[in-house]
């Protein structure tokens, strides 16, 4: 079975036994690891949609790539609209624009050439229309609930890397920067705009981490320098093996906000592209972070908001309930 394939199709007698071990609830030792089979579903919830293959699979692992989900006229009118953005042509309340590290202290070229990111796009039509396709929120909902609240917003266009490999993301938990919880009602969707392979720089996962804890983040120590604000696991041991996601475009992975993952360097002249959100249920509570590893992202999410917002007397909270949105159901805690 392709462990980067979340459609996987286990042989003729697979569908069978897994759905006796779970409905015996029997743990069938000394022949499978139990661990495979888990017969309490923790990370999906009861749905019609998924298969039960595909239950296990994110169970397991914490992720799973659905092919072919959005089409190519939904991603040209995403590119479209990000081309114009870049350019100035349009602009709107409340996103950021992101340069690399490389770049960002050269002369300022207002073209796609410079941008590495945009964030925040939930008062953009066209790009949140992504947030909003009803093929991506009928999976979200296996995950989030009923109630689907649209959390962060990014489309990602990842540069040629200038020579400094600065254009990697390092190994992180996406969960480091969100302040609510429970984890397991939050997930990634994450759309390849193109062929995503090694070459461009693709998303490396480390499989069945979303069964672990949020670990501590830092800056990596890189000679080429870091984007800002992204943190990567501290002390990420390298001999844990890495799963290359290699996706088509069109294709999306949902994935946990524990999983680790990151993406290598763009070794292409092309602007890899991606576009994602992250949702979580509306019956999430938001935490405060004080006390805790997250407490040096809060700090540079404060200084960052107190720039763009000029309020001094905002909260973590006050941030993430100003850019998220309703796309579901009913708008209860978030
Ligand atoms: C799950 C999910 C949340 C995971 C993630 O998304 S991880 C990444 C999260 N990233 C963010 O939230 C975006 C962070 N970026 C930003 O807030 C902005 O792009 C800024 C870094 C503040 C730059 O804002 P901008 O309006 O472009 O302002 P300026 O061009 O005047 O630059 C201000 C100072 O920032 C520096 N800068 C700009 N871009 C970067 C960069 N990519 N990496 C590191 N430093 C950067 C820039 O050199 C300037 O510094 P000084 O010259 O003042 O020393
Ligand atoms: N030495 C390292 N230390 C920590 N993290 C690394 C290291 N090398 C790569 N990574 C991380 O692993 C991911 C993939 O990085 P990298 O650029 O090496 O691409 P790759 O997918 O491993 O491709 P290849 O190894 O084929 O060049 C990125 O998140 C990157 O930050
Ligand atoms: O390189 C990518 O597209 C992934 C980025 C990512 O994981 C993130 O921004 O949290
Ligand atoms: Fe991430
Ligand atoms: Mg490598």
């Amino acid at each position: 079975m392709q462990v980067h394939d979340g459609n996987v199709t286990p042989g003729s007698s697979g569908r069978l036994t897994i759905i006796q071990r779970h409905l015996t609830a029997v743990p069938l030792s000394g022949q499978v690891s139990t661990a495979n089979y888990p017969t309490k579903f923790c990370y999906t919830l009861d749905n019609n949609l998924l298969t039960t293959e595909q239950r296990h699979f994110y169970e397991e692992n914490g992720f799973l790539v659905i092919k072919n989900l959005v089409s190519s006229v939904d991603i040209e009118s995403f590119r479209k609209q990000f081309e114009k953005l870049c350019k100035k042509e349009i602009t709107i309340p409340g996103l950021l624009i992101m340069r690399d590290v490389a770049i960002a202290k050269s002369e300022y070229v207002p073209d796609q050439k410079a941008v590495t990111k945009i964030q925040d796009f939930q008062e953009d039509p066209v790009l949140f229309s992504y947030c909003s396709l009803p093929q991506i929120v009928k999976y979200v909902e296996c995950f989030t609930g009923p109630n689907v609240m649209a959390m962060h917003t990014m489309l990602i266009n990842k540069p040629p890397d200038a020579g400094k490999k600065s254009s990697r993301h390092p190994m992180h938990q996406d969960l480091h920067y969100f302040p609510f919880r429970p984890a397991d009602r939050i997930v990634c969707a994450w759309t390849a705009m193109e062929r995503i392979d090694r070459t461009n720089g693709c998303l490396v996962v480390v499989p069945g981490t979303h069964k672990g804890v949020l670990k501590q983040h830092d800056y990596p120590e890189w000679e080429g320098g870091v984007n800002k604000m992204y943190h990567g696991v501290r002390d990420y041991d390298l001999s844990i093996p890495r799963v290359h996601l290699v996706m088509e475009k069109g294709d999306t992975v949902f994935f946990h906000p524990l999983l680790i993952h990151g993406s290598g360097m763009n070794r292409t002249a092309g602007f890899r592209k991606a576009i994602s959100c992250h949702y979580a249920g509306a019956d999430c509570n938001y935490i405060d972070v004080k006390g805790t590893s997250q407490e040096n992202i809060e700090k540079e999410v404060m200084e960052v908001a107190y720039m763009r917002y000029g309020l001094s007397d905002l909260t973590l909270k006050d941030v993430w309930m100003i850019k998220s949105r309703i796309i579901k159901g009913e708008r209860t805690n978030l």
